[in-house]
């Protein structure tokens, strides 16, 4: 697993969102080999969302034949509801792009079979030959997906009962009312997660600290099942400064060596079998505004040498 932390919530989704854009370039998707992407809801998603269509009007992104798999959909709640997940995905992104709608898949909660909707869901990511990249969030509890403590980490797409500290959290978009928040949901499962070839989290805010301390620096446990990451080839989490408030300091600092190393090693490696990170001028790497923690200048902080500044990288494709 890598942690990659930035400063600021806007940071941490801008360097997600030029990672994504960059991945999906390297890919060169065409209608016969899509890019096949798992998405997430949440606030924490919305302004890598918001970063994607920016890209995409600049024309830097096109996503034709990009087939996306949402993560989760409520049971029982129409489509048309302003808060379901269908709602969200088309009013937040895929409204904005160029996807073409049949390429978007998202669970029905309101199908006459749920078992069926869920066994038909994990067969369409199979015949598509698996998703490329799984982009998700995490609940204060350290749930991913809608995946809360005690799901398996075996566990594929199905019906769950939200944990009562989901629905108090996600009260915030029913008006406060605990009661509206459906008490069931469809839901990918962490197997479904581990199965994508890469993971990517994004977690802002100390409402997510004691998740990410839980995943990043406690054994993998059911009970926060984020930590299933541990376990994953290829996964980061993407983080603001709040959400590492239960971090050690040492925890800190070693992601952010790891970071300052791998910088180093794409300038010197520039011909490796890697992944180019390049940027344009907001994105992942550029140059630090006043005050803001980069690697430099967090590598600055730890007493590593002040590292090259450099526009563009190259980073190894699977993260450490
Ligand atoms: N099912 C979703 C999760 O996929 C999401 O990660 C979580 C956090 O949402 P937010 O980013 O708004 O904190 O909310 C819900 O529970």
């Amino acid at each position: 697993m890598r942690l990659i932390v930035r400063e600021r919530t806007e940071q941490a989704a801008q360097y997600i969102a030029a990672y994504i854009v960059k991945r999906i370039n390297t890919f060169a998707p065409t209608a016969e080999r899509p890019f096949v992407l798992g998405l997430p809801t949440g606030s924490s998603p919305l302004p890598i969302y918001q970063a994607l269509i920016a890209a995409y009007s600049r024309g830097e992104i096109s996503f034709q034949h990009v087939v996306t798999f949402n993560m989760d959909e409520y049971v029982g709640l129409p489509h048309e509801h302003p808060e379901s997940y269908h709602s969200f995905m088309y009013n937040n992104f895929f409204r904005h792009i160029d996807i073409d709608v049949k390429n978007v898949n998202l669970l029905n909660g309101n199908a006459a079979s749920l078992t069926d909707e869920c066994l038909a869901y994990e067969s369409k990511i199979k015949a598509l030959g698996g998703i490329e990249l799984f982009l998700g969030g995490v609940g204060s509890d350290g749930h991913i997906a809608f995946n809360e403590p005690g799901s398996s980490l075996a566990s594929r797409t199905r019906i769950k009962s939200l944990a009562h500290e989901t629905i108090i959290a996600n009260a915030r978009f029913f008006n406060g009312d605990v009661d509206a928040v459906p008490r069931m949901a469809l839901t990918v499962g962490v197997q479904t997660i581990m199965d994508a070839r890469e993971v990517v989290i994004i977690a802002t805010g100390h409402g997510k600290a004691l998740a990410i301390q839980q995943a990043v620096e406690r054994g993998v446990s059911h009970l926060c099942t984020l930590s299933a990451l541990q376990l994953h080839p290829s996964s980061m989490v993407v983080v603001d400064e709040d959400a590492t408030m239960e971090l050690k300091v040492k925890t800190v600092r070693y992601f952010t060596g790891v970071e300052h190393t791998i910088l180093q090693q794409g300038i010197s490696n520039e011909t490796s079998s890697t992944l180019t990170l390049a940027t344009s001028s907001e994105t992942a790497w550029r140059e630090p505004e006043d005050g803001e923690m980069t690697p430099d200048s967090m590598s600055s902080r730890i007493g590593h040498p002040k590292p090259l500044t450099v526009r563009s990288v190259t980073m190894p494709f699977s993260p450490v």
